[in-house]
């Protein structure tokens, strides 16, 4: 049985949850979308948890998403012997010269021009900030040497970042070309990218999906570097989801900035009408134990009433000891405080004139009528998506339930706050349709005899053009 639950869950895929069993009650308690973190992943293996996912999909009625995020230029130290922790004062050097087993004196740095980017007194942050070090030489070709300020356990392919270095990667690495094209092949719904600075970035990714798919395939611009942030305005406007990515934005900007960057970034998302999943750190503790601090709760539900379409777990359902249990006790999270009248979700209502201005208004009012009359279901049949992106944006109350044939889109739906979505094939006359509809919304429990329900539909149907019709209908 699935959750009624309207913000939705982006859990990593890690050797934690490798059993069809495993994915299968986390989406039983709340999942709706799965992250494939490529900076971890081997191909074989993607494939065949994709596989697993969508033979759920089919068998269960489903529409769990996919999302593959790409690593973007983002440092790593290579793999390092069990247990090595470093101590303020050490020296440590970094190499690029060998991909060595790394102890506490000597560490593999992933990246070739490492030394050369480098400058001493500048920092190097490991771990989402856990460890920091400072540079004290580097030879500019293959060694850098740096002191422990903030020592801890140094863990294998831990991420790098340099917050005071200027680093000559493009945003998208010879990896991550390879990796989305991989991603492409394996039709994921949506695609993230990482470090985003422009938007040049963002359509660079536009280009190489345009090239390889016949489909468009939604971006999610992660925002964790200050340039983002600059650049914001343009960013949204190049993209299809934003994520509030705290784990890298807490290192590049000082982590105290980041609850309202966090905010700003869900208005801005808002304003745009298009869905921000906050990530990171949600359920930390949650690895390790099975209770979550008071913290986390707080966090998690935070985010909700902010306005997150969609809270995210990585290290939780990656790697952690109770991949289930985050899910139903981040669920039981979402629950309590989604329906309270005390979140106020900022919208915007000024309409800009695009040439979907008819469809946009038409949804709005549906979602503001829907309230006003306490419809319990807005319907509506799409072939593009589009209608759900906007029905949802305005957070009606109602339960925004989507039918389409159009399998692709089915499952890239589920990111969405509150959709559900439903194969519907049949090719219909509107006044059919929409009693079809309504019959089978019925049967489903969403709606009883007497309560209303708005259909939205492009008339005529057949011609799959422009949503131009709203009505409502009194269930018999
Ligand atoms: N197949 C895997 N997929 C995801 N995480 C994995 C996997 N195997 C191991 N892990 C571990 O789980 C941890 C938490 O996952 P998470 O997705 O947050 O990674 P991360 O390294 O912080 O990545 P990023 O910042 O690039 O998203 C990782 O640091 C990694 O050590
Ligand atoms: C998710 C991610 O990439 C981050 O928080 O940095
Ligand atoms: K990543
Ligand atoms: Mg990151």
């Amino acid at each position: 049985m699935l959750t009624n639950k309207k913000t939705k869950i982006v859990a990593t895929l890690g050797p934690a949850c490798s059993t069809r069993e495993t994915i299968k009650d986390m989406i039983d308690a709340g999942v709706n979308v799965f992250r494939v973190n490529f900076s971890h992943a081997d191909y074989e293996d993607v494939k065949e948890k994709i596989n697993i996912i969508r033979g759920l999909n089919k068998e269960f009625g489903y529409t769990t998403a996919i999302l593959g995020d790409l690593q973007g230029p983002k440092l790593r130290v290579g793999v390092m012997e069990e247990g090595v922790v470093v101590h303020d004062g050490d020296l440590i050097t970094f190499t690029t010269a060998e991909d060595i087993l790394g102890t506490a004196k000597k560490v593999f740095m992933k990246y070739k021009n490492f030394p050369n980017d480098v400058n001493p007194g500048e920092r190097i942050l490991l771990d989402d900030g856990k460890l920091i070090f400072e540079i004290v030489e580097t030879d500019k070709k293959s060694e850098v040497v740096a002191r422990v300020i903030q020592g801890g356990e140094l863990k294998s392919k831990k991420g790098v970042n340099l917050p005071n270095t200027k680093i000559s990667l493009p945003a998208m690495t010879e990896k991550d070309i390879e990796d989305a094209i991989f991603a492409i092949g394996q039709n994921v719904d949506w695609i993230a990218l990482s470090f985003v600075k422009t938007p040049r970035d963002l359509q660079d990714l536009q280009e190489l999906i345009a090239e390889h798919s016949e489909y468009k395939i939604p971006i999610v611009a992660k925002i964790e570097m200050p340039e983002a942030l600059e650049n914001i305005d343009k960013i949204v406007a190049y993209c299809d989801a934003l994520m509030v990515a705290r784990g890298d934005l807490g290192v590049e900007l000082p982590a105290h900035e980041v609850p309202l960057v966090q905010k700003e970034l869900i208005r801005r998302a808002k304003t745009a009408r298009i869905p921000v999943i906050v990530a990171t750190q949600m359920m930390e503790t949650m690895i390790t134990s099975l209770t979550p601090t008071r913290a986390e709760v707080n966090d998690v539900a935070n985010s909700v009433m902010d306005g997150a379409d969609a809270v995210m777990l990585s290290g939780e359902t990656a790697t952690g000891n109770y991949p289930v249990q985050v899910i139903q006790k981040m669920t039981q999270i979402i629950e309590a405080v989604e329906d309270s009248p005390l979140i106020q979700v900022p919208q915007n209502t000024p309409q800009i004139k695009t040439k979907r201005f008819i469809t946009k208004t038409i949804c709005h009012h549906a979602a503001t009528m829907a309230n006003v009359i306490k419809a319990k279901a807005i319907c509506t049949l799409t072939n593009s998506g589009y209608t759900a992106f906007q029905i949802s944006a305005w957070r009606p109350n109602a339960h925004i339930l989507v039918f389409t044939s159009n399998e692709r889109i089915l499952t890239q739906l589920n990111l969405l706050w509150g959709v559900k979505s439903f194969m519907y094939t049949k090719d219909v006359s509107t006044d059919d349709t929409v009693t079809d509809v309504n019959e089978i919304v019925k049967q489903k429990g969403f709606v009883q005899k007497g309560d209303f329900l708005i259909n939205l539909a492009a008339m005529p149907i057949k011609d799959k053009g422009m949503v131009n019709t709203l009505r409502v209908s009194e269930i018999e």
